[in-house]
């Protein structure tokens, strides 16, 4: 679980309190260079305020965040995806009246460009071929065409997930990538996922509610309860822990 190289994420004692309910304490989690780390925890524990203060969308009220040693705690989101940290979310973030390859031609665009120029002709500078390799890449390439408004919700998710990688990030954070998910996609859809950060030799982290689906894709597992990390480990060490039993899968893991 530890290694000598320098880790791709350094969290140290990030806190963050929402008046009286603590959302985050003194959380400490270090992330090595492919590594596939999942964060578990009932709902309310504090797995989304932990992706929200790594992206820039929330602020800890103490702590350190570093992208490979760069501090980067108190930056922009924008500025955090461009240096490195990309990410998901629960409820995807798309233009419906687009169609999907839109989307993905407005996300390649948008991760090349310095402002907000690639607003004129986001089919230029070689940003469709780059589009259209992820699109067939996540298996999308039959939706393509398609306005995201009519899409199921699991073609939206994993466009989300695609469009994500479009920056070719070092970090990956997937909120909750399965959840809206059907049962019988969850599997197909983890492993489009997978290959395709492999391919991209991405660290991920992913938020995730489905034991089968920490069990199949993670080799990490970090459980939160109430603000706090209570396991750290291997999937098989984290999901047999008592306190995870009991505050986390209800011993149905
Ligand atoms: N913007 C906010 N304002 C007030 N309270 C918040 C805010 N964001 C989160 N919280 C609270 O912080 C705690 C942690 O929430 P968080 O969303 O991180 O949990 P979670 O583990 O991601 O839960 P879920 O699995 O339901 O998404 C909860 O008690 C939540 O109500």
């Amino acid at each position: 679980m530890t290694t000598s190289a320098r880790p791709v994420l350094s969290a140290r004692d990030i806190g963050k309190s929402f008046g009286a309910v603590v959302a985050a304490a003194e959380v400490t989690i270090e992330v090595p260079a492919g590594q596939r780390l999942s964060l578990i925890g009932s709902n309310g524990a504090g797995k989304t305020t932990f992706v929200n203060m790594v992206t820039g969308y929330l602020r800890p009220d103490r702590g350190a965040i570093e992208l490979d040693g760069e501090p980067i705690l108190g930056l922009a989101p924008r500025l955090i995806s461009r240096k490195g940290i990309c990410r998901s979310f629960q409820i995807p973030q798309l233009c419906v009246e687009l169609t999907a390859l839109q989307n993905m031609l407005v996300a390649c665009a948008a991760a090349d460009a310095g402002g907000l120029s690639f607003w004129r002709d986001p089919g230029a500078g070689g940003h469709q071929e780059r589009a259209l390799d992820l699109i067939r890449r996540f298996g999308l390439h039959g939706f393509a065409d398609r306005l995201v408004s009519e899409l199921p919700g699991g073609v939206r998710k994993l466009l989300d997930i695609a469009m994500a990688l479009a920056r070719k990030p070092r970090l990956l954070l997937l909120d909750e990538p399965t959840s809206g998910v059907s049962a019988e996609e969850k599997f197909p859809a983890m492993d489009r996922v997978m290959e395709a950060i492999s391919g991209e030799a991405a660290t991920v982290v992913f938020v995730e509610h489905d034991m089968d689906i920490v069990r199949a894709y993670a080799d990490r597992v970090i459980a939160f309860y109430s603000g706090r990390v209570i396991a750290d480990g291997t999937p098989d060490t984290v999901l047999r822990d008592a306190e995870v039993r009991r505050y986390v899968t209800g011993g149905t893991a």
